[in-house]
């Protein structure tokens, strides 16, 4: 079995619709696989017996000719099985293959196949499947090739829309620049990747073919000779008031079938989708408070945000991930707050915190979140006030973001300007389309962006545009605080430096705060007025940015600035950054970076580090913070 194969086994099971549907169907299949060797009497067999009720002989009852019921639905289990394993298979096979050359090689191709699909498409199912039957008569072989006949142009439809989006994946054009014939491509790349959801598609339309089968043989036109549960639903109707048993099983048997195909179908697609199990589902309902009693009034002192020992804990199964792990931090009005720290450190699970949008399996176990002197998060638990989360009345207007990426950030199918008319229409409901565009036009000039670009979709803009674009809508509400993550990661130097200076200058014209989240040390030091270091979901240092560069206090903080290349003097050899072992950190009885300090000592290891004060908002937490501040760091030329 392929390890894909065992995880989304494994994964179905974990879900009790997943579990149940399964189970059910080994049953139905072991009944159909043993149903010669169960020593069951004759389901063909007559006896005198005729309309008995279920007894211990006839577990089920028999039906009008004595023919035992319990037989019959186990053998009609085989038609049932065989029916739906066929059409689905046969309509899968000829739809994925018609689906992938339509979407792969596009033009007349595509136009001429995606006609015959909904030629089909619209032909009445039930039509189409009467007429093969009538024409050609009705065998067991025939009925399953008329089911596929009609389901086909389901599979294929969505395998060209699966193929038209992989088609221009790198590993498709690496394929083919490796001069693979397109064939190939198509059967190694393309159908292994779009495949998932046709399979998913597949147990829905296994319900379907034995429903459809299930009534043709209650028309009458099933295969006369096979016992089928559709068959045994149309004799019984016809006894129902005599002996409603004969309906009532082989009917049970069925809804148990179709229902359990479909759960699985569902289970299947949940676990071959990880991003289902954590962002997927509806809205996860989190615990919420009502505001503190005698809230203080804000003055212009109160920070603009304080964060106080905020807990973020991911659920993987059973593994709980602590990404943010007791972060504390206080940002005043006008100020810029750079977070950096290596990948996984937990920057990002930090901003989501935040905003409070995490992802379905992420909870806040712990700390408060004071938006100008109100909390919004109060002991992890979000703060709601007149039925309404503080936070929903911030987001966008006092508080925006600027996404990592601006592709994925900005409807590809929108352009710019809608987007940022539906940002102010839906917190200024009364603006006119003038006043939208005028707003528009102000902020592209803030940012630099020509006005005649307003109306460009996403992707007929440059990288740098696009990410202009994107401050430009998190800046089109006038925000207080601007929270960017990783906003320049997808561009190259010079553009990274034009947007990072176009973001110091807003600021100082607007007045905004900024939290920039980002591991480039260089970027921070640009741009912020205060340093933290994440490592391992805490702050393990904090300062003034021209502090934490001349005077660095923590051992890792030593070694991320002395991975920084200098522009200037002579060429050097660069530290390089110690690998996390985050068994290590789990494990840890002190320090969290003692598995990889380069200065660790018995103390380290045994007991966590105090948060260090070291004057003028300077916070280390090493247990040899005090001696590492008095030794100032080697500048490099
Ligand atoms: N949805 C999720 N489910 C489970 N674990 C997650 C999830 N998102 C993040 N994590 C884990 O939380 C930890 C912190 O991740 P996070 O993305 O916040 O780090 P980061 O510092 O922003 O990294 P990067 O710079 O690479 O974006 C990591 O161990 C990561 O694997």
């Amino acid at each position: 079995m392929t390890p894909t194969l065992t995880k989304t086994l494994r994964g179905t099971l974990r879900s009790v619709p997943g579990a149940l549907s399964l189970v059910v169907l080994a049953i139905i299949t072991a009944a159909a696989l043993l149903a010669p060797v169960l020593g069951l009497p004759d389901p063909a067999e007559m006896e005198f017996a005729l309309y008995q009720p279920p007894s211990a002989e006839h577990w089920l009852g028999t039906d009008n000719f004595g023919r035992d019921i319990f037989a019959r639905v186990v053998w009609g289990a085989r038609v049932a099985l065989m029916v739906a394993i066929g059409a689905a298979l046969l309509s899968i096979l000829i739809g994925s293959v018609l689906g992938a050359v339509a979407g792969y090689f596009g033009g007349w191709v595509d136009g001429l196949l995606s006609r015959v699909f909904d030629i089909f498409l619209l032909i009445p199912t039930f039509f189409l499947i009467l007429l093969i039957v009538a024409l050609f008569g009705a065998s067991l072989p025939l009925t399953i090739i008329a089911i596929a006949l009609t389901t086909w142009p389901r599979s294929a439809r969505l395998m060209r829309s699966q193929v038209l989006t992989l088609k221009s994946r790198v590993y498709v054009q690496a394929a083919l620049a490796a001069g693979a014939p397109h064939w190939l491509v198509i059967l190694r790349h393309v159908i292994p990747n779009g495949i998932a959801p046709i399979i998913t598609d597949g147990t829905i339309l296994m319900g379907m073919a034995i429903l459809t089968e299930a009534g043709l043989s209650f028309l009458g036109l099933g295969d006369q000779n096979l016992v089928s549960w559709g068959g045994m639903i149309f004799e019984g109707q016809r006894h129902l008031r005599l002996a409603p048993w004969m309906s009532i099983a082989p009917g049970v048997a069925l809804l148990l079938l179709v229902a359990s195909l479909n759960l699985l179908g569902d289970s299947i697609t949940f676990a071959m989708n990880p991003q289902l199990r954590t962002r997927g589902g509806a809205p996860k309902k989190r615990p919420t408070v009502a505001p503190p009693a005698n809230e203080p009034a804000a003055t212009t002192d109160t920070p603009i945000l304080e964060v106080e020992d905020l807990r973020l804990v991911y659920s993987v199964g059973a593994r709980r991930i602590a990404a943010v792990d007791g972060v504390s931090f206080t940002l005043r009005r006008g100020e810029a707050l750079g977070i950096v720290g290596e990948s996984g450190c937990g920057k990002s699970s930090l901003g989501s915190a935040l905003l409070q949008t995490m992802p379905n399996n992420a909870a806040l176990t712990g700390g408060t979140i004071r938006y100008d002197g109100r909390a919004i998060v109060l002991d992890g638990k979000g703060v709601v006030e007149k039925g309404r989360a503080r936070i929903d009345a911030l987001r966008w207007t006092r508080i925006a973001t600027i996404f990592q990426s601006a592709m994925n950030a900005l409807n590809p199918v929108t352009t710019v300007r809608r987007q940022m008319t539906d940002a102010l229409r839906l917190h200024r409901p009364g603006i006119t389309r003038a006043e939208a565009t005028a707003r528009i036009g102000e902020v592209f000039g803030l940012i630099g962006i020509p006005r005649s670009r307003m109306n460009a979709y996403p992707h007929q803009l440059s990288g740098g545009m696009r990410q202009r674009a994107m401050i430009a809508l998190s800046l089109i509400l006038e925000p207080e605080l601007v929270i960017a993550d990783e906003p320049t990661t997808a561009l190259d130097m010079l553009i990274q430096d034009q947007i990072l200076g176009e973001i110091a200058d807003l600021r100082a014209r607007l007045n905004l705060s900024l939290i920039l989240v980002s591991h480039d040390m260089g970027a921070v030091a640009e741009s912020c007025d205060v340093v933290a270091v994440m490592y391992a979901g805490r702050i393990v240092e904090i300062a003034p940015t021209r502090q934490i560069f001349d005077n660095p206090a923590h051992p890792y903080t030593r070694t991320l600035i002395g991975a920084l290349p200098s522009l200037t003097g002579p060429l050097e050899e660069l530290e390089s950054l110690p690998a996390t072992d985050s068994a290590a950190v789990a494990a840890a009885q002190g320090c969290r970076f003692a598995h990889a300090c380069p200065a660790a000592t018995d103390l380290c290891r045994a007991k966590v580090p105090p948060a260090v004060p070291l004057g003028d908002g300077h916070i280390s937490e090493c247990h040899y913070a005090t001696s590492f501040a008095a030794e100032p760091r080697e500048v490099r030329a």
